[in-house]
């Protein structure tokens, strides 16, 4: 049995490819537990089996047994924090179960945006961190700039850094050492009320939803009565264990383990990470600290450019919701693209998760429509409703005023790059808050900006005109009047209800030019000429027109032999998979996400 002073629960964070997997791999291999990629290739070979009973195993908390140099045991908690820097609120979860983070830094590479945004992660956590400098075996390391950096940027005294390869086992034993002597062990006291934080969940057809905990306060046993402190529902415990890395069941889990329980708990909406589960018999007076409900931010309609799969569609968002609760989705028709859904995602990248979850893991090829915020619209009449879908908007003449979100955005960049960022702010109707400087080299600027104006390529924008150096977070900060409009699109006359978007007015005209020359580059070519328009109300404000079409495709390989003919005739229908017949005109996927590019690309 090991005393609660000789546990250490920690997190590795690392920019992506700077060797946070070889590193996990190592620690786990000289502990004897199966490494990573064992476990991964052992759990793919078993794979169908392992479905077939049911049993889900994510690496994302083992439990290690660790001897030191002074000869004393430890059990560590390897905690996993989710790839995809977008969750940066799960990465939190994940943190918030760990006392201390090892910081993994490239030598060749030194620190990127992601290492930043990690680190204030884990400062925001309260976590001690061990800073490893890795890669030392590559002849472009430069150790010396990365330390200094480490120092200057992050505040971290040089001489603490660890030089490390993870690939040529170098400094990796004097990690374990650090992890034990530097990092606290956990605080809680097992005769308090139980408090454990949920920082992950996930969904078996067997055994209901499996919640990855960690003990803060008190204990639970298996038989033991729940209560989910966000929501009151109770459940009574059926299973508890831990990862080694294999699951193995316990009786009991208490303070400073970290581990599953499953409580035949039916809906994943119910256990929400970050959420802290209590005994109903019991309960602690107040929550762990942070729990954020997660709403969704951006709404986009979903369509399945084969009618006919409308039910498979459904089908698909039922199973996806399954494992994720911050999944929305209601039931919509479209005039121009007929039966679809329209759905919540808690941001872009979500959002593109679960239409490429759909594509491939289902068949169902979509169509999607540009992604939207929840607009306030107070109308003439006094009532206040929330619009998620620009073609539901009402007629100008009914609207008093629109409400659109707003964040603060935080973007930290190296000082060339403060340029660049502020004109990519400026355009998208930021207004500069702050801007300070974190040492010689590295600004930390804050602008307010509409939701609606970052959620489709500010990142993207961001990353590409600062060379990947920008790391970029955000908070709602509430709504504000803004003066907005409806832009419609009509193609032959007539209006695209799934194109319509909303507009700041001083920009419709720019915007509705724009929309339509690129419309008119995106659509292919028709039989016939098909006119686009952009209109506000009942006045058009711009026009182009797609030229009919002049040739066949086939009639460039006349005579060619049979099997050129066929392949040409694959790659046509490859390309028209995309593609949705709207009315008259046949639209590809790309139009539908037009109307948000910003016109300079
Ligand atoms: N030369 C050298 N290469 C290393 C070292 N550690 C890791 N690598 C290599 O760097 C690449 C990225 O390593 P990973 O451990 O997969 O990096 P990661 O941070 O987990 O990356 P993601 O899993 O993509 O987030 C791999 O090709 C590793 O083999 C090291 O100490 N020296």
């Amino acid at each position: 049995m090991i005393k609660q002073e000789n546990v250490r629960n920690f997190s590795i964070i690392a920019h992506i490819d700077h060797g946070k997997s070889t590193l996990a791999d190592r620690i786990l291999e000289k502990t004897k537990a199966l490494t990573q990629r064992e476990m991964k290739e052992q759990f793919l070979d078993a794979m169908d089996l392992e479905r077939e009973r049911g049993i889900t195993i994510k690496l994302n908390a083992v439990q290690l047994n660790y001897k030191n140099a002074a000869d004393e045991d430890y059990l560590f908690h390897l905690i996993d924090t989710p790839g995809h820097v977008d969750f940066t609120y799960e990465v939190s979860r994940s943190l918030a179960a760990c006392e201390g983070a090892v910081l993994v830094v490239d030598a060749a590479q030194g620190i990127e945006a992601q290492t930043l945004a990690n680190v204030y992660l884990a400062l925001d956590n309260d976590l001690e961190l061990i800073p490893v400098i890795n890669k030392i075996d590559l002849p472009n390391a430069d150790t010396e700039r990365v330390a200094q950096e480490l120092e200057d940027v992050i505040g971290i005294d040089k001489d603490d850094v660890i030089l490390a390869s993870a690939k040529d086992d170098i400094g990796v034993d004097e990690i374990m050492e650090r992890i034990v002597s530097d990092i606290p062990s956990p605080s809680g006291d097992p005769e308090n009320p139980l408090k454990a934080l949920i920082f992950d969940s996930l969904y078996d057809p067997y055994r209901g939803v499996i919640t990855y905990i960690c003990v803060k306060e008190g204990s639970v046993k298996v038989g033991d009565r729940i209560r989910l402190m966000a929501n009151g529902k109770e459940f009574e415990v059926n299973e508890i264990g831990v990862f080694r890395p294999n699951p193995v069941p316990k009786d009991e889990l208490k303070v400073g383990d970290v581990g599953f329980l499953t409580a035949s708990i039916k809906n994943v909406a119910d256990p929400r990470v970050g959420d802290t589960i209590t005994l109903a018999k019991n309960p602690a007076e107040s929550p762990l600290p942070g729990y954020k409900r997660l709403n969704p931010m951006v709404f986009c309609g979903l369509f399945p450019v084969d009618s006919n799969q409308y039910n498979d569609l459904r089908e698909a968002l039922e199973r996806l919701e399954l494992n994720d609760s911050s999944l929305q989705y209601d039931a919509e028709s479209s005039q121009a693209l007929g039966f679809g859904f329209r759905c919540g995602f808690l941001g872009l990248l979500h959002m593109e998760i679960i239409q490429e979850r759909i594509e491939r893991e289902f068949n169902i090829s979509l169509i999607t429509t540009a992604p939207s915020v929840i607009y306030e619209v107070e109308k003439t009449d006094g009532e206040t409703i929330e619009v998620d879908n620009p073609s539901t908007m009402p007629d100008a003449q009914l609207v008093q005023e629109v409400r659109e979100p707003y964040v603060e955005a935080t973007i930290m960049v190296p000082n060339d790059f403060v340029g660049a960022v502020m004109e990519i702010a400026q355009k998208k109707r930021g207004q500069f808050v702050d801007m300070q400087y974190l040492d010689e080299v590295r600004v930390n600027i804050v602008y307010h900006i509409p939701l609606s104006e970052i959620v489709y390529d500010f990142f993207d924008q961001l990353k590409s005109k600062t060379k990947g150096y920008a790391s970029f977070d955000y908070d709602l900060i509430g709504y504000h009047a803004s003066k907005l409009v409806k832009m419609d699109i009509l193609l032959n006359g007539d209006t695209i209800d799934a194109l319509s978007f909303i507009v700041h007015r001083d920009f419709a005209y720019e915007r509705g030019k724009h929309i339509v020359d690129k419309l008119k580059d995106l659509i292919p070519r028709q039989q016939f000429e098909v006119p686009v328009q952009a209109a506000i109300g009942n006045k058009i404000i711009a026009r182009s027109t797609i030229k009919a079409m002049k040739k066949n495709v086939l009639s460039k390989c006349y005579g060619g032999d049979i099997s050129r003919k066929r392949k040409l005739l694959e790659k046509q229908k490859e390309g028209k998979k995309r593609m949705k017949m709207v009315g008259s005109v046949e639209v590809p996927q790309e139009a539908f996400m037009a109307v948000l590019e910003m016109n300079d690309d």
